[in-house]
C-alpha cells in the first residue's frame, strides 16, 4: 500500500497492493493497522455506504456539519469517477480549496477524507458502484452541502454540464459564500 497525503492537510491518496494472479485478483480493500501506520489517522469507521450511478451521475457536493461530521474513505468497486473534496475548515490555510482524483476499478486508488470537508463524485461510467466507510453515522439533521458548479469553488467537473445528471436536493444546496457567512 502507498500513502500520500495531498496539497489539503489530513487528505491522503491510497493505493492499495493489487495481487493479480491467473485467477484473477486479490487486495486488502481496509487495513486498521496499515491505515493507522501511514496515516497517523485513528479511524473508527461505523458505517460503509454504497450507490450505484449511471454515467453523468453527479452526487454532492456534501457534508454533514457540526458534531456529526464524517471523514470518508471512499473508493470505486466497479467502473470510474471523478472524486472531489473540499476543504471547508474554516481555519484551514487551504479553506476552500479542492482535490479532485480519478477513483476506478483498475487502479483501486482510495481517498481518505477528513471531517470538515464537502464531498461529492460524478460518474463516468454506466453502472458505477462507489463505495465508502464513514466514521460517523447519517444524521439527516445536520446534512447540508454546496452547489457543485459552484462559481467560488471552480471545479472543473470535465463533462458537458447539460449531460449532468444532479438529484433536485442538489440542484438547490447552498454556494460556497453562503456556507461560509453561515458558518
Ligand atoms: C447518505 C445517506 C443517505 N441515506 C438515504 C437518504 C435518502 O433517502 C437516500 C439517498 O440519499 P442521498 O440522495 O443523500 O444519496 P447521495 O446523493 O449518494 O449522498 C451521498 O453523496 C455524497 C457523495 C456523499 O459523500 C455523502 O456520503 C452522501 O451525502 O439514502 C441513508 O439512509 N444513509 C446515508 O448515509
Amino acid at each position: 500500500m502507498t500513502v500520500e497525503e495531498t496539497t489539503l492537510k489530513g487528505c491522503f491518496v491510497i493505493k492499495p497492493n493489487i495481487f493479480r494472479d491467473d485467477r484473477g485478483l486479490f487486495f486488502e480493500s481496509f487495513n486498521d493497522k496499515v491505515f493507522k501506520e501511514e496515516t497517523g489517522i485513528e479511524s473508527v469507521f461505523v458505517q460503509d455506504n454504497i450507490s450505484l450511478s449511471a454515467k453523468g451521475v453527479l452526487r454532492g457536493l456534501h457534508f454533514q456539519t457540526g458534531r456529526f461530521a464524517q471523514a470518508k474513505l471512499v473508493s470505486v468497486i466497479k467502473g470510474k469517477a471523478l472524486d472531489v473534496c473540499v476543504d471547508i475548515r474554516k481555519k484551514s490555510e487551504t479553506f476552500g480549496q479542492h482535490f479532485s482524483i480519478i477513483l476506478d476499478d483498475i487502479e483501486k486508488t482510495q481517498l481518505y477524507i477528513p471531517k470538515g470537508f464537502a464531498h461529492g463524485f460524478l460518474a463516468l461510467d454506466e453502472n458505477t458502484i462507489f463505495s465508502y466507510k464513514c466514521d460517523n453515522y447519517y444524521n439527516k439533521s445536520t446534512e447540508s452541502g454546496i452547489l457543485f458548479n459552484d462559481k467560488t469553488l471552480n471545479i472543473d467537473w470535465r463533462f458537458p454540464e447539460e449531460k449532468l445528471i444532479v438529484s433536485e436536493k442538489d440542484q438547490v444546496l447552498p454556494t460556497f459564500e453562503a456556507i461560509v457567512n453561515a458558518k
